[in-house]
């Protein structure tokens, strides 16, 4: 059992917050990911998980025990940095043990179970090898068999494939969830990296300037972004964000774009409190796969012109212009042909969301 609770937490340095109100609680066996841009306080709430940084106040408790006043080795969690942090003279195989060295147990004990998290990494043939003559990626997966060679109750990764090429990082996630479901250890793990975040995490905890914005299964932070940070942090092209207002007609509503640059009729009726709010205080945000395109006139899509064309190999990107604002657009390759090229687009109802302005919160309209 290994459940990690944080309540209130909140960390300053000097006057400066750097962790403020947190409260997170990671399940028995979950996989968390704490997302978030440069400096927005995930290394911090990590050091403070594993006991290398004090709290100012709050409480965080391992199954249910207050752990402030526990020395990190007394917490039975297991650290995994960016940076290797492996003895350099001594084999694979001697940093893996090394953990073990204190338990006092045989050689032979040792011995298995550093065979064992090799089998399970795909090092067995590394074991012989110092660190120097090691690639990054098999450095890492050195670094992560001593984390768990101790079968800790909890893991906790800070960027660990941070500084390996898009390929080895791509490989390495996917062993990093394997491992995962083959060990079950409660799991937080921090990145900027919101592609990693999506493809590891069973929830992804998203922080910005020390503030926990949203916590939900990658799904859920995807499809039903709570404020303006989160529909932009998470997804590749952001999401389209753009002040709209919103005008009832007979059968539906329209959604106006600037100076009436643009008007997507919507079959589905919009809040009345919406039609209520100007330019100045509502933001349409919506996916460039909700900007659907096709390149004939067709009834219920309004003409748009192509600016920019981004051939993707499996789709592309176009920028459309509209008025003073652009508009992403992810269309099958090749559809659109030319720069300058007039095609008809229309937004689909049920991936728009809306914003207020000013605080940025999503307004909780769902459509569809
Ligand atoms: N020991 C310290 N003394 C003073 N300020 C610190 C200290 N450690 C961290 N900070 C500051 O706290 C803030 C949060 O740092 P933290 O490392 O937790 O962020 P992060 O989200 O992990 O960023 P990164 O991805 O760059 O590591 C930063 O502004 C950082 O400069």
């Amino acid at each position: 059992m290994a459940e990690i609770a944080l309540q209130d937490v909140e960390k300053y340095f000097g006057d400066n917050y750097v962790i403020r109100k947190l409260n997170l609680t990671i399940a028995h066996k979950e996989f968390v990911v704490l997302l978030g841009p440069s400096g927005c306080g995930k290394t911090t709430t990590l050091r403070a998980i594993a006991g290398l940084e004090t709290i100012d106040t709050g409480d965080i408790r391992i199954d249910g025990r207050p752990v402030q006043d526990l020395r990190p080795s007394d917490r039975d969690i297991a650290f995994v940095f960016q940076l290797y942090a492996l003895y350099p003279h001594l084999t694979a195989y001697d940093n893996i043990a090394f953990p073990l060295r204190a338990t006092r147990e045989s050689k032979a004990a040792v011995d298995a179970q550093v065979q064992a998290v090799a089998k399970s990494l795909k090092i067995e043939h590394l074991l012989k090898v110092r660190p120097s003559a090691l690639s990054g990626g098999d450095m890492q997966r050195i670094a992560i068999g001593r984390a768990l060679v101790r079968r800790p109750k909890a893991m906790l990764m800070d960027e660990p494939i941070g500084s390996l090429d898009a390929k080895l990082r791509e490989d390495m996630r996917s062993e990093l969830k394997r491992l995962h479901i083959e060990n079950d250890s409660t799991t937080v793990y921090v990145t900027h990296d919101q592609v990693e975040a999506m493809s590891l995490a069973d929830r992804v905890a998203i922080m910005n300037d020390g503030v926990l914005q949203q916590v939900g299964t990658p799904g859920e932070v995807y499809q039903y972004p709570t404020n303006l940070f989160v529909a932009q942090f998470i997804g590749s092209p952001v999401m389209n964000i753009l002040p709209v207002a919103v005008r009832t007609t007979g059968p539906g509503t329209e959604l106006v774009v600037g100076n009436n640059d643009a008007v997507f009729a919507f079959s589905a009726d919009l809040p009345k409190h919406l039609s209520q709010k100007s330019y100045e205080s509502l933001m349409l945000g919506v996916r460039p796969e909700g900007v659907l395109l096709v390149p004939e006139e067709t009834p219920g899509y309004i003409p748009v012109k192509a600016h920019i064309i981004e051939p993707l190999g499996a789709y592309d990107i176009v920028d459309l212009k509209i008025g003073d604002e652009y508009l992403r657009s992810r269309t099958p390759s090749g559809m659109v042909k030319r720069v300058g090229d007039t095609v008809w687009a229309r937004l689909d109802e049920a991936q728009t969301h809306f914003f207020d302005t000013k605080s940025g919160d999503s307004l909780n309209i769902r459509l569809g």
